[in-house]
């Protein structure tokens, strides 16, 4: 490292194409760590946000895409400190912290202590009603189940179906880990990697034999340091997700923001300065570099030209789809309980829908208190042809669906609908593998920088992330050169 700072270079400039949370990241980023730079961003679509929206009608406050984000990977509560937005940080209400999964028809609540993959705790397991006698027995004995062979191995990989099947029962699987997981990330569970999306569940089974496991690091209570996940640690924003879309984008100089400009190619000089042609035909640049922050197959699009290996090894990555059906109620209107965040559907039930979530029973401020919002999600890895039907037939089918799971009479009061077509990466087995030698190839290129929910984690802290170390990236390359 050659120490060089940056103060003393001639102005670079940077693009960053793609303005969803990964982009507005990296871009507001390289404004901070390279001040003299010139940051443009390129969004295609007529907003900034992606697949963070928020919708704002009379006093209903409605989440077209993510609800909250977790605090266990810490990089969006510190985005969200930093931008002075402490104190707009709200957590999940105390009540009704669970989730109900349907089975034959009926609404159970997932056993307390039943984490994703993980159970920690046998009685409310015992009591359920979600498993049988069997199924009850067959996930009590896991911890007596031989260790999957070649998990000791570093590049250890099963499809979550067959894993948890293996380790927790048919039964288990089917009630309790795929609906959950295949909802989370809009995905077939028989083809979901269980490195990339629960790492953690082969670290136990691998150091302690079992699922089971509860770590007992000194000085913290079991319950916080084992949970895969917990609605603890959820917090959205009071004015909803939109709200750190905007403090970003106000961050970034009104220059800098280019809506409406679809990318279509990247192409490198001798001299290693990068441009961009626009889908208008006209040209951008140059560029000292450049981060991608879009959907990977849009990406293996924009890089066919510099670097085709890399645009070949882009495409081996699926997506999904889903849309997202978000419904108000008057209270008296829904005569089941609202006494859950939301219910799952597991694939074996046949419905068409995914899950629903009780936005107004999981935060404040959602909902006026004689009124509810429900949002109900269908698509993804296994309906893929619901996504295609007009947005009328999703509000028909999310209405019929969900009125006699929760004893809903009449119309609802808002109808809120909208599709995400291919925004889902599928991390399906090989993936860790895949993203390495994504990784690797990208690196060979000088002033390049990936972003985005397509290689390192799916949800919204991990974003942010990849926007952080995209920009740091490209920020310490200047400093090299
Ligand atoms: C349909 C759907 C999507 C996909 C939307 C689409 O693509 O269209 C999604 C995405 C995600 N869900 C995520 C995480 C979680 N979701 C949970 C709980 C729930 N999800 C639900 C639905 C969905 N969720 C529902 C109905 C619940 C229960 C009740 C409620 O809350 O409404 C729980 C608690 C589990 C527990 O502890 O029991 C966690 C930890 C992460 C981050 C993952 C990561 O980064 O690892 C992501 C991307």
């Amino acid at each position: 490292m050659s120490g060089r700072s940056t103060d003393s270079l001639p102005q670079s400039r940077f693009a960053v194409i793609g303005g969803g949370i990964s982009g507005l990241t990296a871009a507001y980023r390289l404004t901070q760590e390279v001040p003299q730079a010139r940051v443009q961003l390129f969004e295609a679509s007529d907003r900034l946000g992606g697949v963070l929206s928020t919708f704002q009608q009379q006093d209903l406050l409605i989440e077209r895409g993510a609800d909250s984000f977790l605090t266990k990977q810490p990089w969006a509560v510190e985005l969200c400190r930093e931008l002075g937005l402490a104190e707009e940080l709200i957590p999940t209400n105390s009540e009704h912290r669970r989730a109900l999964v349907l089975c034959d028809g009926e609404l159970h609540p997932v056993p307390e202590g039943f984490h994703m993959m993980r159970p920690q705790r046998a009685l409310p397991i015992l009591r359920s009603r979600l498993l049988s006698w069997q199924g009850k027995l067959r996930l009590l004995a896991e911890r007596w189940i031989a260790r999957p062979s070649g998990i000791d191995r570093e590049d250890f990989d099963d499809n979550l179906a067959h894993f948890a099947t293996e380790r927790l029962g048919h039964g288990a699987y089917a009630r309790l880990v795929e609906p959950l997981l295949a909802g989370i990330f809009t995905a077939d569970a028989t083809k979901l990697s269980v490195a990339a999306t629960m790492p953690e569940a082969i670290a136990l089974v691998r150091e302690h034999g079992t699922l089971w496991h509860r770590e007992v690091s000194p000085g913290s209570e079991p319950d916080r340091s084992t949970s895969g996940a917990r609605y603890g640690s959820f917090l959205t924003l009071r004015d909803g997700m939109s709200r750190l879309v905007n403090e970003l984008a106000g961050r970034l100089p009104t220059s800098s923001i280019q809506l409406n400009k679809l990318a279509r190619q990247l192409s490198r000089d001798e001299d290693g300065n990068w441009s961009l042609q626009l889908a208008d035909g006209s040209m951008c640049g140059p560029f000292t570099g450049v981060v991608t922050a879009l959907p990977a197959p849009q990406t293996a699009k924009l890089v066919e030209q510099v670097d085709s290996q890399l645009c070949d090894l882009l495409r081996r990555i699926p997506y999904a789809s889903s849309a997202v059906v978000s419904l108000a109620y008057n209270r008296e209107q829904v005569s089941r309980p609202l006494d859950a965040f939301g219910l799952v559907v597991p694939a074996v039930e046949k419905s068409r829908i995914v899950a629903a979530s009780f936005s107004s029973v999981k935060f404040p401020g959602r909902a006026p208190g004689d009124q509810v919002v429900v949002r109900v999600f269908l698509g993804g890895a296994l309906h893929p042809e619901l996504v295609d039907l007009p947005e009328s037939e999703l509000q028909s089918i999310a209405i019929e669906e969900l009125s006699p799971l929760l004893r809903i009479s009449g119309a609802p009061l808002l109808v809120e609908v909208v599709k995400w077509r291919e925004k889902m990466p599928q991390y399906h087995v090989g993936h860790v593998q895949l993203v390495d030698e994504i990784e690797a190839r990208a690196a060979q290129l000088t002033g390049f920088a990936l972003a985005g929910n397509a290689y390192r984690g799916v949800g919204i802290p991990y974003c942010i992330r990849s926007g952080n170390e995209a920009a740091h990236r490209l920020a310490t390359m200047l400093k090299e050169v």
